[in-house]
Parts: structure tokens; C-alpha cells; sequence
């Protein structure tokens, strides 16, 4: 098991703290969902712990070792990162994309193995986007890119994958076949998958563990636990929205 460990963290910008003293560890093989209502500090925090924002304090470390004292390279070995907005070269092909997951592995030198080959192909299938592979990104939709982002981060092979709002421009059919292949992955593959959504329904119906932002407080429990202390009878501040704890669906008065 690899531990990804947040100590003392203080999340925030220059003359904004937005958490102080997060402590935490998420471990391998567990799907936690990163949930908070807009503005809160979710993608600051998954930023934050992928090394691309300055900490304001605190420390954080992969198996007791401070993530400072990677290389690139090594990091990338790590931790895959998709965030809501990336800047690419959008004449890159679906394919040359998502093999630009496997660099951290070919010395930048863009020669895969038959091996690396193999999991872009697999994952391509797993992703169900084989069909997209030489189309261009500018002729994506926005699902379909966002689905190529997440299959390069897959491809990656990393134990850690941090997802910022992956489910946002997908249909139903699309979000529920994200979710269950990000569980798959965490059950089959081992790996730990921390990402954000505000599809609350689903993450609370697939997810192992919870992180929450509310009100100044940070929650991290078993889906299971955080259900159980009630922390989502009182999530919305509007008697419009009420939450059915056996369905584990928020309803709509
Ligand atoms: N570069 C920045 N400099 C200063 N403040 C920022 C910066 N980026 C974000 N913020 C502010 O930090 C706070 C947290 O933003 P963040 O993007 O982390 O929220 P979020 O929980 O991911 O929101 P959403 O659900 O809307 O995506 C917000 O008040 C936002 O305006």
C-alpha cells in the first residue's frame, strides 16, 4: 500500500488562506470524492497536493518522503493530474495525447514499448474512446476531450490520479461508466483516485471515502460514516433540497 500523507497543510493564494491545518492520508486502493459547494477551495487543494501551487505551510509526503524532493519525472511516476482547464496543442491526435501519459517512463524521448503500446490500447478500450483515437482535439466534444484527458491520466500508470470535476460535460451514460471505471481501477489496479464533483448522488452512491469543504471544515470519513453523523441532512442551506439517507440521493421538494 503507497500513503499519500497531508500534514499541518494550509491551502489558499497570497492574501487568502482558504484551509488551514489540513491533516489527512488517502491510501491505494480507495476511490474518495472531493466535495464542496463553488469557490470553496476544492481545486486550490487538488493543486495544491499535485505540487502545481504553492503551499502556504505545511508539508506533504508520498510513503514518509516530502513530494518536495522529487524530481519531475519522479513525481510523474506518482501522481496524474487532469484539472478543468489544460492548455494543449489541440492538432494533437486523441492518440498522441494520451500517449503522453507514458513520458514520465520513456525519457522523454517518445519511444514506447510494445508494453506501453499495449496499455494505451487497453485503456483506450477501457475508456470506450478506441472509436477517437486519430481525431484531432479541436474536433472533440467536450466530453470526448475531457474522456481523452482521463485516459492519458489512466494511461500514467500512477498509484495516485487526482480528477478535477471529470463527470462536468458528461451525459448520465457517460458520468456512470467515468465512476465505475474509476472504482474498477482503484479495486483492480490498486490505485487511489481523489476527485471533485458536484454530482453528489453518484459520488455518494460509488465512492469508498468522502472529503468535504463546509463552512470552514474539513471532513474526510468513509462515505458510510460521514452519512451516518448526518453531515448531509443539512448539506444545502434551502429546505428545498432534502437528503434520503437509505437512497443516498438528495430529493428535490
Ligand atoms: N489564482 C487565484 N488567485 C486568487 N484567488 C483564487 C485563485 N484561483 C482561485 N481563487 C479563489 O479561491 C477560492 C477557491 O477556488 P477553487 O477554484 O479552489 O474553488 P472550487 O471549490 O474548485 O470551486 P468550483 O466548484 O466552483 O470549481 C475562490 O474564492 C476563488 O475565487
Amino acid at each position: 500500500m503507497t500513503v499519500f500523507k497531508v500534514e499541518d497543510l494550509s491551502i489558499g493564494y497570497k492574501d487568502k488562506t482558504l484551509f488551514s491545518n489540513l491533516n489527512f492520508e488517502i491510501k491505494t486502493g480507495i476511490l474518495t470524492s472531493l466535495l464542496g459547494s463553488n469557490g470553496i477551495g476544492k481545486s486550490t487543494l487538488l493543486k495544491t497536493m499535485s505540487g502545481l501551487l504553492d503551499k502556504t505551510s505545511g508539508s506533504i509526503s508520498i510513503d514518509n518522503n516530502n513530494i518536495d524532493t522529487f524530481s519531475i519525472a519522479d513525481f510523474a511516476k506518482m501522481v496524474s493530474v487532469v484539472l478543468t482547464h489544460e492548455n494543449v496543442n489541440k492538432d494533437l491526435t486523441v492518440y498522441e495525447l494520451v500517449k503522453l501519459g507514458r513520458q514520465p517512463y520513456t525519457n522523454w524521448l517518445d519511444k514506447l514499448t510494445e508494453a506501453d503500446e499495449n496499455l494505451i490500447n487497453v485503456t483506450l478500450q477501457d475508456c470506450e474512446i478506441s472509436n477517437l483515437k486519430d481525431r484531432k482535439l479541436s474536433q472533440l466534444s467536450d466530453g470526448q476531450l475531457q474522456r481523452t484527458f482521463i485516459t492519458r491520466a489512466v494511461v500514467q500508470d500512477t498509484p495516485f490520479i487526482f480528477l478535477d470535476e471529470p463527470s462536468t460535460h458528461l451525459d448520465l451514460y457517460h458520468k456512470v461508466k467515468l465512476f465505475k471505471l474509476l472504482k474498477k481501477l482503484c479495486i483492480d489496479k490498486k490505485k487511489c483516485i481523489l476527485f471533485s464533483t458536484h454530482d453528489l448522488d453518484l459520488a455518494l452512491q460509488l465512492s469508498d471515502d468522502i472529503m468535504l469543504l463546509k463552512d470552514e471544515k474539513f471532513y474526510h470519513n468513509t462515505t458510510t460514516n460521514l452519512i451516518n453523523q448526518g453531515v448531509f441532512d443539512r448539506f444545502f442551506d434551502t429546505d428545498d433540497i432534502v437528503f434520503d439517507k437509505e437512497r443516498k440521493q438528495f430529493l428535490i421538494l
